[in-house]
């Protein structure tokens, strides 16, 4: 299949899930039509959404002739708004479930970046057998920085945005957000700014989530030795949002890891690096 008019619209869809206590709309991109299905989960910041995040890499992974499934978590984009009290990370986990349970899919490789890598590594400690291989870019566990103070200077900016979402708040975060910064246009911060001011319920729940939880990505280390899928770590060796040495943690506690740092690379590896990101991940699925 070649993936000539797959955009986020002819792509969008809807789910109504129920799981555990969530029962809620989820939205998601649907594309392409393989045996094997991978599910691309973004991260936490204001107005990030499953496109948002992989539109660089939804497209070589469906000519590559798998289904890609990008799920915008509960609380970000298209999908219902939510108040989170708990672990974010097990919560998003509980609505892949139910994401999977209602497309039918019994394994899927998942590829998470920052809150998604989070997410990946909750649902394979609660699902395992629904895991096929892991891959996580800039996130994977919660935890503190043997290097780097947190919350880090990234996170400070991120929650920063959330409090109060204008254009120079969003152009601060982005500045320190990626490596080379004169790859951001004036129209990826006006999508963006479109993105969040669309759903300010979504920016003032997470507000109030932090405030009710400020650790709303738990520490997995001790966890991790019960992982057994194939895990490829990803990082952004300039990453000031989510240090490289969460990337070295999960090195150490998953058993069938490897870890791949990009030079001049910040939080945004599958974004910043895509064509080497795009071969490299094709390449570990399919071995
Ligand atoms: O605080 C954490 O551990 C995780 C932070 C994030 O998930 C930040 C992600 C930001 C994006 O991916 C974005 O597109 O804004």
């Amino acid at each position: 299949m070649t993936t000539q008019g797959l955009t986020e619209a002819s792509t969008s869809k809807f789910v109504h899930i129920k799981e555990g206590e969530l029962d809620l709309q989820l939205h998601y991109n649907d594309a392409g039509k393989g045996a094997e299905t991978v599910v691309m989960l973004h991260g936490s910041g204001p107005g990030a959404s499953g496109w948002a995040n992989f539109n660089r890499n939804v497209h070589p992974l469906v000519d590559a002739g798998y289904r890609v499934i990008l799920m915008d978590s509960p609380g970000w984009s298209k999908s219902d708004p939510i108040v989170c009290s708990t672990s974010r990370s097990d919560l998003n986990a509980r609505a892949l479930k139910g994401l999977a349970d209602a497309l039918d899919l019994d394994r899927v490789h998942i590829l998470g970046n920052s809150m998604g890598g989070h997410t990946a590594v909750a649902f394979a400690l609660t699902y395992p057998q629904r895991v096929g291989k892991l891959v996580l870019m800039g996130g994977g566990t919660g935890g503190a920085s043997a290097f780097v103070p947190m919350p880090t200077e990234g996170i400070k900016l991120l929650q920063n945005l959330y409090r109060e979402p204008t254009i120079d708040n969003l152009k601060k975060m982005m500045s320190i957000f990626v490596f080379d910064t004169s790859s951001l246009t004036e129209e990826l911060f006006q999508t963006r700014l479109d993105n969040m001011l669309t759903r300010q319920d979504h920016l003032d729940n997470f507000v109030k989530s932090a405030a009710a939880n400020p650790k709303q990505f738990p520490d997995f280390s001790a966890r991790l030795g019960e992982i057994s899928a194939q895990t490829l770590i990803v990082w952004g060796r300039n990453d000031r949002f989510v240090p490289m040495d969460t990337g070295l943690r999960l090195l150490a506690g998953i058993a069938n890891a490897q870890l791949h740092v990009f030079n001049q690379c910040g939080h945004w590896a599958q974004w910043e690096h895509a064509d080497t990101f795009n071969r490299m991940v094709m390449d570990f699925l399919r071995n």
